[in-house]
């Protein structure tokens, strides 16, 4: 595979037609969703010439943890509907690639087996939890325990899902249940039996302060569009933002996550780490990126595509094709490194006219 379009296409053809339309689709007119990729290709990089060096260092550190690149794996929940090794086999190719996962916790393998699975290929493996707040605050706190006891260092709260997103694909299919034998396996043993996955409007600013309260863990909000929201966020204390729109599958009127990175960038101003995903699909898109002020991205939908081609292998793939474009891309812009990256390099489409 060459591309990360044609590992898609490859899982394309393996999926059933119900999971591939869950994975792939977005909300309502699925107008965030492609906008996410579109935004990307409305932009430009103004390369920098004759770097000095051929030495490029591109690891980072997020919030104590090193990640060999700043490309990180955004949580997706239900794995094994594209590979029967699901959650494991994500969990084994991100270590290989030592960069972070974040585990949804939707998944469909617990938090301990997916870090023990990590932990087998790299002791030192990054793992971090991804958690919708539960109103049942005797859940949330035995979540975040099984993801601290499990070795998570960071705890990644979606706060862009007060009510679930409207996917007209998966209403299209008829898909409302996972098949037999699949289940959100973290909210399985809990006290009162399997609970399903809450998404709450009542939840507020205080609930955040009593989760903050509740752990020692950097707690990185996900799901940050407004910049008045990133203000709010770094002065109650929060370790990080993650500046995204769900992959276009809960407000579809949103802007592309790129478009809301530089004013979120501006209002945080460096003081905590500004991560980013949606529609990263190749290495100049991460330049882009980090440019304009991300410290890393994510990737969601890329890791299921190549889960469903080739289960550990696809994944591995996956993180090595943008490995790879990232790399090339940062020479060919003329960088030695992260810091070369700023927001001057990158201009939008069109004729220059009038700006210099
Ligand atoms: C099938 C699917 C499941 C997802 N599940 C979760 C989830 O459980 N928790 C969450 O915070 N975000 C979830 N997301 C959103 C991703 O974390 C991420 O924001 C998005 O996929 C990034 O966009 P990309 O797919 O274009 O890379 C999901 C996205 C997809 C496509
Ligand atoms: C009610 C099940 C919740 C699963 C959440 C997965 C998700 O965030 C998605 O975008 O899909």
């Amino acid at each position: 595979m060459i591309s990360l379009a044609e590992l898609h296409e490859v899982a394309r053809q393996r999926l059933a037609p119900e999971h591939y339309d869950y994975f792939a689709g977005g909300a309502a007119d699925e107008i965030a969703l492609e906008d996410n990729e579109q935004a990307f290709r409305r932009l430009a990089l103004l390369p920098r010439i004759l770097p000095g060096s051929a030495r490029r260092d591109v690891a980072v550190n997020l919030l104590g943890a090193w990640a060999s690149m700043p490309v990180f794996v955004s949580p997706t929940a239900f794995h094994r509907l594209a590979h029967s090794d699901g959650e494991l086999a994500t969990a084994r190719a991100v270590a290989a690639a030592r960069t972070v996962l974040i585990a949804s916790m939707a998944a469909t393998t617990t938090i301990g087996d997916m870090a023990a699975a990590a932990r087998a290929v790299d002791p030192d493996a990054a793992l971090w939890f991804q958690l919708y707040l539960q109103s049942d605050t005797e859940v949330t706190d035995l979540l975040v325990r099984r993801a601290t006891d499990a070795g998570c260092t960071a705890l990644v709260v979606t706060v862009d899902s007060p009510v679930f997103g409207h996917h007209e694909r998966d209403r299209r299919h008829g898909f409302t249940d996972l098949p037999e034998g699949l289940a959100a396996e973290n909210m399985r043993d809990l006290p009162g039996g399997p609970r399903n996955i809450e998404m709450s409007p009542v939840l507020s600013w205080d609930d955040l302060e009593r989760l903050r309260a509740s752990t020692s863990l950097p707690l990185v909000l996900k799901g940050v569009l407004h910049p008045e929201d990133a203000r709010l966020a770094v002065e109650r204390g929060f370790d990080g933002i993650l500046v995204s729109n769900h992959g276009g599958r809960q407000l579809d009127a949103v802007p592309a996550s790129i478009d809301a990175l530089p004013r979120i960038a501006e209002v945080v101003g460096g003081r905590v780490p500004v991560l980013l995903d949606g529609g990263v699909r190749r290495g100049t898109d991460v330049v882009i990126a980090l440019a304009l002020g991300a410290t890393a991205v994510g990737i969601g939908r890329p890791v299921l595509w190549g889960l469903a081609a080739d289960g550990e292998s696809g994944v591995r793939q996956v993180l090595e094709l943008l490995r790879g474009e990232f790399d090339h891309a940062l020479a060919l812009c003329g960088g030695r490194g992260l810091a070369d990256l700023t927001k001057d390099l990158v201009t939008v489409r069109g004729p220059e006219v009038g700006k210099w």
